[in-house]
């Protein structure tokens, strides 16, 4: 109870995590959210660790892949409300039916599956950035220099690296700003169709896109890679490996 009498309001805390991709840059027969990293699925990689965290996990997979999904989930000792779901054709569409399931919730942290390396510290920082601004998304400075090219190669521009960040997830949002941008595209994609989207890569983008809210980056972390490319398979391993032996 508060000063006033009122029941404290427990703020609840979603953790939507992305399996439903078709990983066709990493040219595997299996998905790359399904293959073997340190001796379980890329996926549970993030599903264990948000489980540390978040009440309720929504898994969003490929719709071939939920009942092997939930199989495997039913034997895990969550602590979370765990439900899995089918996800769509484009990330966003499969982010926006994530969101939709956890939106009984005041915080909600979108998570690539592919980002099996995140550690706890990342999603802390992401947390606490959306408690007091709204929004949360990882972020790294460049360490490489960037060039705009034209299609010849021919060198265009160098932007100013000190304004540039590399994006990761978790992307975490207070309910009312996501849902109110998934809400708006939703509109814009039943009234205009799919094309009016336009090219939307990431949570942060529907924010800035069909919002008039700021969107704020919190510090991420370069282990926090995406395993997009066979030899971030290798990466992640090292990662992985480097932290089992540390502990
Ligand atoms: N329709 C989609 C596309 C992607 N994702 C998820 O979003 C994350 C980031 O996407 P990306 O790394 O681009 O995965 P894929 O789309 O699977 O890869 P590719 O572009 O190489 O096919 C991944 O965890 C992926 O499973 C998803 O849930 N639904
Ligand atoms: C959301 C994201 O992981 C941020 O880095 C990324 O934009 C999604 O990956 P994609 O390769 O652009 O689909």
């Amino acid at each position: 109870m508060n000063d006033v009498g009122k029941q404290e309001h427990k703020e609840k805390k979603a953790a939507v995590i992305l399996a439903a991709g078709s990983g066709r840059r990493m040219n595997t027969p299996v998905a790359k959210q399904f293959l073997d990293l340190m001796g379980i699925p890329v996926f549970l990689h993030s599903v264990r660790l948000f489980d540390k965290i978040a009440d309720k996990i929504v898994l969003v997979t490929s719709p071939d892949a939920v009942e092997y999904c939930r199989n495997l989930l039913e034997k895990e000792e969550l602590c979370a409300e765990v439900i899995v779901i089918a996800g769509k054709s484009e990330r966003f569409l499969s982010s926006m039916e994530g969101v939709r399931a956890a939106s009984d919730c005041d915080l909600i942290m979108i998570h690539d599956a592919a980002r099996a390396c995140v550690d706890m510290e990342v999603i802390e920082r992401s947390i606490a950035s959306a408690r007091i601004h709204g929004s949360g998304v990882a972020a790294v400075p460049l360490k490489d220099t960037v060039k705009v090219a034209d299609q010849n190669g021919m060198v265009l521009s160098t932007p100013d690296r000190s304004t540039l960040r590399i994006i990761q997830t978790p992307q975490t949002f207070k309910h009312d700003i996501i849902c109110a941008a998934y809400d708006h595209l939703n509109h814009i994609i039943e009234t205009k169709g799919i094309k009016a989207a336009g090219s939307i890569t990431d949570d942060a983008m529907v924010v800035e896109t069909f919002t008039n809210q700021k969107v704020y980056l919190s510090e991420g972390s370069y282990e926090n890679i995406k395993l997009t490319t066979p030899e971030d398979m290798t990466a992640a391993h090292g990662i992985l490996s480097a932290r089992t032996r540390e502990m």
